[in-house]
């Protein structure tokens, strides 16, 4: 299996960011050919029909195949979990790693029924993100060997990848980097995470807002942003997201914390998340204001907020489900059906 170059610095990921594959525009075409034949009114399937032309686009194939699937879930800490700024104890990652293993967590049970393969890489175990309201959560080269975990975990032969992210009080670095990329108050994307109540999130946010104050002039490149306020996880998640696109592959995205990171990435170039579709809209208010922003239309909205992947592995379900119907159905000249008068 060939592998992908390592990037050594920010410059680099960004020269690789310049020189992103296109979708494959006649695949796409075959596949909207192919769909008007089938055996249903025209459009009649609805946003399943995209699905199935976005997956030919990326995929570059018609059509569209669905035999290899993989989850991966990207786990990392944070010291800015001392500040009080989860409903849960900074013991639970390490806790949900053992129970991710063991397949007792919520996405053991629904990669199983999607038909897909789980991996679970931990991100700089035993090496937290810093507290981001004294220094930068990561060094350049901290950042950069996340990226580099994200863009070697990305399989050169799956069809289609979903992601996601564990790590107690990651949903505060998530809502530092939207408010940091769009120079907006924390306030506007701050939410209550695993469960925090009104005066909990008033605290995180202003957490979020001593952090923005005192990094200010630093936040002015999106990478930055992610470098100052994140966390390895998600430097992780957007070396994976990048690694999709040079190899052509779909893309899933899960909540709030795992669509933070395609928003770094848009910030770079506004075409590098086409082949990116977002699973769900999860139940933290910033997730809805940041697919708004960044122009993705969630497949679910189930009131989820587990991360994890859980969201994006229901989501392939209607993946599945779209791909069943292109690829299984007969066309009007094969069944004999009358077509449209
Ligand atoms: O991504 C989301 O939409 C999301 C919303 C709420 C909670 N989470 C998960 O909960 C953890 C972060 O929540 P918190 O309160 O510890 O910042 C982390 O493990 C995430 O996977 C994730
Ligand atoms: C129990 C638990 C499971 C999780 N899975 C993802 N984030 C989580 C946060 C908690 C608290």
């Amino acid at each position: 299996m060939s592998t992908l170059t390592p990037v050594s610095s920010f410059d680099d990921l960004r020269s690789l960011v310049r020189q992103l594959p296109q979708p494959d525009t006649a695949a796409a075409e075959a596949c909207r050919r192919h769909e008007a034949e089938l055996t249903k009114p025209a459009g009649a399937l609805g946003r399943l029909e995209e699905l199935t032309c976005w997956l030919s686009a990326w995929q570059g194939r018609h059509p569209p195949r669905l035999d290899r699937v993989l989850i991966l879930v990207f786990v990392g800490w944070h010291e800015i979990a001392k500040h009080k700024v989860s409903a849960y104890p900074a013991e639970v990652t390490d806790q949900m790693v053992l129970n991710f293993q063991a397949g007792g967590a919520a996405i053991n049970q629904l990669a199983r029924l999607a038909g897909a393969e789980l991996q679970v890489i931990p991100v700089g175990q035993g090496r937290p993100a810093h507290d981001f309201t004294r220094r930068p959560a990561m060094s350049e080269a901290g950042c950069v060997r996340a990226l580099n975990i994200g863009l070697s975990a990305v399989p050169e032969d799956i069809d289609l990848l979903a992601i996601g992210e564990m790590g107690i009080a990651n949903t505060t670095a998530a809502a530092a980097i939207a408010a940091g990329l769009y120079g907006e108050p924390a306030t506007a994307w701050t939410g209550p995470g695993t469960g925090l109540d009104t005066s909990g999130v008033a605290h995180k946010a202003e957490v979020i807002q001593g952090a923005l104050d005192r990094h200010r002039a630093a936040l002015k490149d999106p990478l930055e942003v992610l470098r100052y306020v994140g966390g390895r996880e998600l430097a992780a998640m957007l070396g994976a997201i990048l690694a999709a696109r040079l190899r052509r592959v779909p893309v899933i995205l899960d909540g709030f914390t795992s669509t933070v990171p395609a928003a770094v990435l848009q910030a770079l170039d506004p075409a590098s998340i086409e082949h990116c579709r977002s699973g769900h809209c999860s139940a933290e208010p910033g997730h809805r204001r940041l697919l708004d922003r960044i122009g993705q239309r969630p497949l679910l909205e189930l009131g989820m907020r587990l991360g994890e992947a859980s969201g994006a592995a229901v989501a392939l379900q209607l993946v599945r489900a779209a791909v069943a119907c292109h690829n299984g159905m007969a066309t009007f000249e094969s069944a004999g059906v009358s077509r449209k008068r």
